[in-house]
């Protein structure tokens, strides 16, 4: 078992393929995060060659955020695919109480393969626990510590870790509570950092076997840089660019001396 700073280096030092089948409004920042801390992003999204490249990479990273009916089935392709080549995958449900479509595609990829990881804000952990599905579009609007119980039933119910992220960022792993204080309100000005989140972590389970301990680094890395970025920042476009260059800066010194990990 491995701690964020030792991961991070893996990534560097291994840069492992990270196949996202994420959606239109993210793909750049995603690619270019994942690029940032040593990561090698690949977006790929057709039915004829998904299962092609699910067999070469490290991890996947399904982001339900702009859906369609051939997407849809390229991510069914791709989840079993997985399972079967053994490729760990992270799961976004982005948005999923908005819309009826939004939770029956999730139930339906949950229900082809188990994802290893879910990571997705209050209202989304709470709606895929089905204790609430009162998500408003694709923004958070409750708490974390509300979404906790329904993480911890979500996480037991399929035996996986369970990311609730927020000011409070929660990893959950049945039983097993992780919290992380790190990061800018700033953070939810700019789009696609959920997104961002939910990729990095995929990379962090490219290189960790332990899912718990690779989500603890990737939303530790997120945090970190959050932290930095908006220290250097007049706003949300000026972060946007800072965060890039903090992922890109970070390194064992600033993760001992900034991460706010509660384990
Ligand atoms: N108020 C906040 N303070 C600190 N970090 C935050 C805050 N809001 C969001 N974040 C961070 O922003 C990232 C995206 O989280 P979130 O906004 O919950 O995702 P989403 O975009 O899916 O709603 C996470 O790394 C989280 O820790
Ligand atoms: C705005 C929007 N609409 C569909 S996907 C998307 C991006 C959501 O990204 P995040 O959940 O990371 O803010």
């Amino acid at each position: 078992m491995n701690n964020t700073a030792t991961i991070l280096d893996l990534i560097r030092t291994k840069s492992p393929l990270v196949h996202n089948i994420t959606n239109y409004v993210v793909m750049n920042n995603t690619a270019n995060g994942l690029l940032a801390i040593g990561a090698s992003p690949v977006m790929a999204h057709a039915i004829e060659e998904v299962e092609d490249i699910v067999s070469i990479s490290s991890s996947l990273v399904i982001n339900m955020g702009t859906l369609s009916k051939k997407w849809v089935e390229s991510m069914i392709m791709a989840v079993k695919k997985a399972k079967t080549s053994g490729t760990p995958f992270i799961f976004d449900p982005v948005g999923v109480g908005a819309s009826k479509y939004r939770m029956e595609t999730a139930q339906i990829l949950i229900k082809s393969a188990t994802p290893d990881v879910i990571r997705g804000n209050a209202s989304e952990i709470m709606a895929l626990a089905q204790l609430a599905s009162i998500s408003k579009g694709v923004d958070s609007s409750m708490d974390g510590q509300d979404a906790v119980a329904g993480g911890i039933e979500l996480s037991k119910k399929l035996n996986n870790t369970v990311i609730i992220s927020g000011a409070i960022d929660y990893i959950i792993t049945g039983d097993k509570i992780s919290t992380i204080e790190n990061g800018s309100p700033l953070m939810s000005k700019i789009t696609g950092m959920g997104c961002t989140a939910t990729a990095i972590v995929g990379a962090c389970i490219a290189v960790e076997n332990d899912m718990h301990t690779a989500a603890i680094a990737g939303m530790g890395i997120m945090g970190i840089a959050g932290d930095m970025a908006a220290s250097a920042s007049k706003g949300p476009g000026s972060f946007q660019v800072n965060f890039i260059d903090a992922l890109y800066l970070l390194n064992e010194t600033t993760i001992k001396a900034k991460l706010k990990l509660n384990d």
